[in-house]
């Protein structure tokens, strides 16, 4: 699992080991640079004759790029340090100046230098950003930007510059960054689109911080949902594993109904029934979906159901009471997001993309638009999560969930391939199997719901990736991927 903690959590971690005198900048400079020169030797060779430059800012995070810088003076590369402000850390300005590299005021050749080099290290703004960049720094990427997308590495030191740290924001210029090398631990700015995406690669350093309270965004990985999976026992029975109760679909759109419970059957679960119009579609492409109602441990509602569909909507409104009476966990999907009851607890799971979950917070007094949604995800599913009581999974190309007791996870495991109609029908039933699956330590843990979603996510981008490694995928052979994949994660393949 890769935890991100916020700039006030590293800080605090940073205070008792600095007070102590506890060299952390070196540890994080030595970090850098070692990184730095595995990427200039995989790209050239080696290091010495290298061109580095380096884009240093007034305060400790430029102190970080012009110790690393040193150091890599020192094995012989070609070291510039472009100052954007007067201030600039002084002992790393005179530890590059002894290793012989030079350190020169961001003038107007800054950006043409910058685009010669063989890297780039990003040392304007770390974890003491305040808002988007501002001044010379702005200038300075703004500049580089305009070059166009060939030219030098890009490496982040601890951030990409002038994204929010905490929430993932991109109030201005930043220099998309092929590597981040971050310190003591990610920060959620590099989990969180849409800042994500222009910090590349992430590595994390481990400089010796003692993270305390709980992280701010998680990341689970293969080994996490192996662990949260619901693996039958030897002596499990179908009604054990859980019964999955799906409504959905209708005669305009039967694929909704046959995509979730497929994905539902075929993510393993003791049994589907299906409430809807449209059952002996289903019946005749998944003969192992019981139609009609029965108890069941989890429902799905909503795919291809559309909320002036009266007898869906009852079936629907119905449902939600034993969700509200037994603690049924749910997933409330695409026409269901318009009959979900006022406040819901942590056990239901909405499912909107961002359209929907503006139409939900709009419905609620909160109106946004999907744009203003896609701006600042994390900051809308919280609200939509606070507002509803529900855990909210918000999907995109990074997916975000938000559960109880602060549970937040972004996952970004899957192929821009996945963002086809259907997938997100697919991923209903997929999610609801999982729910009936651990229904009972949801009952005593709702913020497990948040963790199962997150799986989901997981398990949905990597089905998307077998399917058709590296090509087009649709929904159905998304569905079809789900056994092997799941074998795969379970066996740590
Ligand atoms: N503590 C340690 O020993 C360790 C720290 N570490 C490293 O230090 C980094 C944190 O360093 P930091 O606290 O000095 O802040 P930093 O991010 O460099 O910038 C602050 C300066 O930027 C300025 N500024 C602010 N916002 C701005 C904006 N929007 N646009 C333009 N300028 C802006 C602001 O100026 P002011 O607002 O005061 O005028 C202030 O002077 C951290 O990310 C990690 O890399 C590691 O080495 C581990 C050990
Ligand atoms: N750019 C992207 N990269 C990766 N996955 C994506 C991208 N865009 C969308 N997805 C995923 O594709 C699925 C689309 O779901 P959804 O929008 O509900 O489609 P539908 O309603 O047609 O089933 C979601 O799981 C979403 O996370
Ligand atoms: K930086």
């Amino acid at each position: 699992m890769l935890l991100s903690w916020t700039s006030s959590q590293v800080r605090a971690a940073e205070e008792p080991l600095l007070a102590a005198g506890v060299p952390l900048m070196d540890r994080a400079a030595f970090a850098l640079a070692t990184r730095v020169a595995g990427l200039l030797r995989e790209r050239r060779g080696r290091v010495g004759g290298a061109r580095v430059v380096l884009l240093v800012g007034p305060g400790n995070n430029g102190g970080d790029a012009l110790f690393a810088g040193a150091f890599l003076a020192r094995r012989g590369a070609e070291v510039v340090a472009l100052a954007i402000d007067e201030r600039i850390h002084a002992g790393g300005a005179a530890a590059l100046v002894a290793a012989g590299g030079r350190v020169v005021p961001a003038g107007r050749a800054a950006a043409g230098l910058a685009s010669g080099a063989d890297v780039v290290l990003d040392g304007l703004l770390g974890i003491g950003a305040s808002g988007g960049l501002r001044g010379g720094a702005a200038e300075l990427v703004d500049a580089l930007a305009q070059r166009g997308p060939a030219g030098p590495l890009v490496v982040a030191v601890d951030v990409p510059s002038g994204i929010g740290i905490d929430d993932g924001e991109v109030p201005g210029a930043v220099l998309p960054a092929d590597l981040t090398v971050t310190f003591g631990a990610a920060k959620p700015g590099l989990l969180l689109p849409p800042a994500a995406r222009l910090a590349g690669r992430v590595e994390v350093v481990d400089i010796g911080l003692d993270l305390a309270g709980s992280p701010s965004v998680a990341r689970l990985d293969a080994a996490d949902v192996a662990e949260l999976w619901p693996v039958p026992p030897p002596e499990a029975h179908k009604y054990t594993r859980g019964v999955l109760g799906v409504v959905a679909g209708a005669r305009r759109y039967p694929g909704a109904a046959v995509l979730a419970t497929t994905a539902a059957v075929l993510t393993g679960v003791g049994m589907v029934r299906y409430l809807g119009d449209v059952g002996d579609l289903v019946v005749a492409r998944r003969p192992e979906v019981v139609i009609g109602v029965g108890r069941v441990q989890a429902w799905v509602f909503g795919p291809g159901v559309s909320p002036d569909d009266a007898s869906q909507r009852r079936r629907i409104e119905h449902a939600f009471e034993g969700v509200r009476e037994r603690g049924e966990p749910a997933v409330c999907d695409a026409g269901a997001l318009e009959l979900l009851p006022d406040r819901v607890g942590a056990h239901v799971v909405l499912t909107p993309h961002a359209g929907e979950l503006a139409r939900l917070l709009s419905d609620r007094g909160e109106h946004v638009d999907r744009a203003t949604v896609e701006a600042e995800p994390l900051r809308w599913v919280r609200l939509a999560h606070d507002l509803t009581g529900a855990t909210v999974l918000l999907k995109g190309a990074t997916t975000i969930v938000v559960g109880a007791q602060g549970a937040t996870y972004s996952q970004a495991d899957a192929p821009a391939w996945l963002a086809t109609a259907g997938a997100g029908d697919v991923l209903a039933g997929l999610l609801g199997a999982l729910l009936a699956g651990r229904a009972d330590d949801i009952h005593e843990d709702p913020s497990l719901a948040a963790a199962l979603a997150a799986a989901a996510a997981l398990v949905h981008g990597r089905a998307a990736d077998r399917a058709n490694p590296g090509g087009p995928v649709s929904a159905r052979g998304v569905a079809v991927a789900l056994p092997e994949t799941i074998a795969d994660l379970l066996a740590g393949a």
